[in-house]
């Protein structure tokens, strides 16, 4: 559903991607900067309990995600080195938010409550790297796989809101519950890319028969 923002995204970065381009900045100046804006402010802000800050850091420096492919489309750059470098760097920012949240609650908060949430924090990195790649990997062999109900930008604008208002005072079991519904989601999403697959590489198979 927020992946269905991605035209809105677009237009609302291309004024500032004319600007950039104009003064000279490359997307991957951008996507390089975005991602290690996100991992600073990820591994500082949030271990150190500054929930409300960290999360808007991050968002903020998330949203150049979007802003690099305006740019590179104005500039008719945009190309295959920059999809790598793109995607290749969204799993860098998507490791830094989850284990950011996850040190926070490790150093943070204490007993069952610091144990549930790291661990909630490490199952949505584990199963949202397997979404990602499960699309990377259906790419690869030429089938689509862009499809579930915990794409990324699902998973980050859910997980960063949530993150931000239990900065501002909502329960931090809150964020424990969230993440784990993250990662029952990005499950989910996995099952979805396999069936998408299977279903694509049958049809290609009774094609080729
Ligand atoms: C109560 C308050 C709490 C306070 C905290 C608030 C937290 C912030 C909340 C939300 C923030 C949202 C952040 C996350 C956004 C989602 C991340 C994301 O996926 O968005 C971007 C993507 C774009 O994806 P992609 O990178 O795949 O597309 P591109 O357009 O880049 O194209 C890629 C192709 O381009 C070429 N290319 C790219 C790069 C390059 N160097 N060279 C190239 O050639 C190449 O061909 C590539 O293949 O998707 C979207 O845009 C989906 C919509 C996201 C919706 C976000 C909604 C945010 C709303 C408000 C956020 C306000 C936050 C501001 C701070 C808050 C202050 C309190
Ligand atoms: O939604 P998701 O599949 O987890 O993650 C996506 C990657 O699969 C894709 O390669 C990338 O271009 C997108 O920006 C997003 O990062
Ligand atoms: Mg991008
Ligand atoms: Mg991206």
């Amino acid at each position: 559903m927020i992946t269905s923002l991605r035209g809105v995204m677009g237009r609302v970065m291309t004024p500032i991607a004319r600007a950039l381009l104009k003064i000279g900045v490359t997307a991957d100046a951008v996507t390089i900067t975005g991602t290690i804006g996100v991992v600073v402010a990820a591994l500082t802000l949030l271990p150190s309990g500054h929930l409300f800050w960290g999360a808007a850091a991050i968002g903020l420096f998330a949203l150049s995600d979007a802003l690099d492919g305006t740019m590179a489309r104005l500039s008719g750059r945009s190309g295959p080195w920059g999809a790598f470098l793109d995607s290749t760097l969204d799993r860098v920012a998507d490791g830094a938010i989850f284990s950011g949240i996850a040190a926070y609650f490790l150093l943070q908060q204490e007993g069952t409550l610091a144990t549930a949430g790291a661990a909630s924090a490490a199952a949505c990195i584990v199963f949202g790297f397997t979404v990602s790649y499960a699309r990377a990997r259906a790419e690869g062999l030429g089938f689509q796989a862009a499809v579930g109900i915990a794409e990324r930008s699902e998973r980050l604008v859910i997980a960063l809101v949530v993150t931000g208002i239990v900065g501002i005072g909502v329960p931090v079991i809150s964020l424990v519950v969230v993440l784990a519904l993250i990662a029952v989601a990005s499950i989910i999403t996995v099952g979805q890319r396999m069936a998408t697959v299977r279903k694509q590489a049958a049809a290609a198979a009774a094609e080729a028969a």
